[in-house]
């Protein structure tokens, strides 16, 4: 299905699991565009399981914002860029992730892989203060109790003041409101930093944004 903001924004199917063209998330107003996706694996006994499809959507004023110092490159040198998936991370428009489970997983299992990247991320460029600690203990709070079948998502909100909204859905809707709303951007980013960033978990999302938005920057 394409869309009418752009005629490469169509939709992207991960192991069935489909990611519309455009959404409205939780804990905003704005309108998003599905920027890329793609599935998080891991090696288990020498083969690739799949665990979990994320698709990374950004708010419509993105692609103007990145144009400035990104078109022009090739999409191979957008993929190959840390530097232009930092600006994605913490570009000036709002950003949001939707994770979808292919195999069933508790909200414990989630957020620990989750907070041990961001942890990683922060000890790597040296900034994890007290503030970080008490925001990872709110996110790991925040998936306690619950429990992801296939098909259910974990929906994050991230706007560029630094908040936060963590919001979950066990049928493919949206909600209005987050379930959380956690106030530190350096949280904030690392999320999405853990999913695109340098050591990002999804070297297939990350070639999907890259080559998505180069067609973006080539059409508007
Ligand atoms: O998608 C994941 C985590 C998947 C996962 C797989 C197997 C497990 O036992 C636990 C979790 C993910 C993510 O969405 C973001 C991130 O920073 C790290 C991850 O691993």
């Amino acid at each position: 299905m394409s869309s009418p903001l752009a005629p490469s924004v169509t939709e992207i199917i991960i192991e069935g699991h489909v990611f519309p063209p455009a959404v409205k998330p939780p804990g905003t107003t704005k309108s998003f565009f599905l920027g890329g996706a793609g599935e998080r694996g891991l090696e288990i006994q020498g083969k690739f399981i799949k665990f979990t499809a994320i698709g990374v959507y950004l708010e419509v004023s993105a692609v103007a914002s990145l144009a400035v110092k990104w078109k022009g490159k090739s999409a191979e040198e957008l993929t190959e860029s840390v530097e232009f998936f930092r600006d994605i991370v913490s570009g000036p428009f709002e950003k949001f992730t939707r994770v979808t489970m292919i195999l069933p997983l508790t909200g414990k299992d989630y957020s620990e892989k989750v907070v041990e990247n961001c942890v990683a991320y922060w000890k790597g460029v040296g900034t994890y203060t007290d503030a970080e600690a008490k925001a990872i203990e709110q996110f790991l709070e925040a998936f306690k109790d619950e429990t992801f079948p296939p098909g259910a998502s974990i929906l994050f909100t991230q706007s560029p003041l630094g908040s936060l909204t963590i919001g979950f859905s066990k049928d493919g809707l949206l909600p209005e409101k987050g379930k959380v709303v956690i106030e530190n951007k350096q949280l904030s980013e690392a999320v999405l930093e853990s999913i695109v960033g340098k050591h990002g978990v999804s070297p297939v999302a990350k070639q999907s944004l890259a080559s998505r938005v180069f067609e973006l920057f080539k059409e508007t």
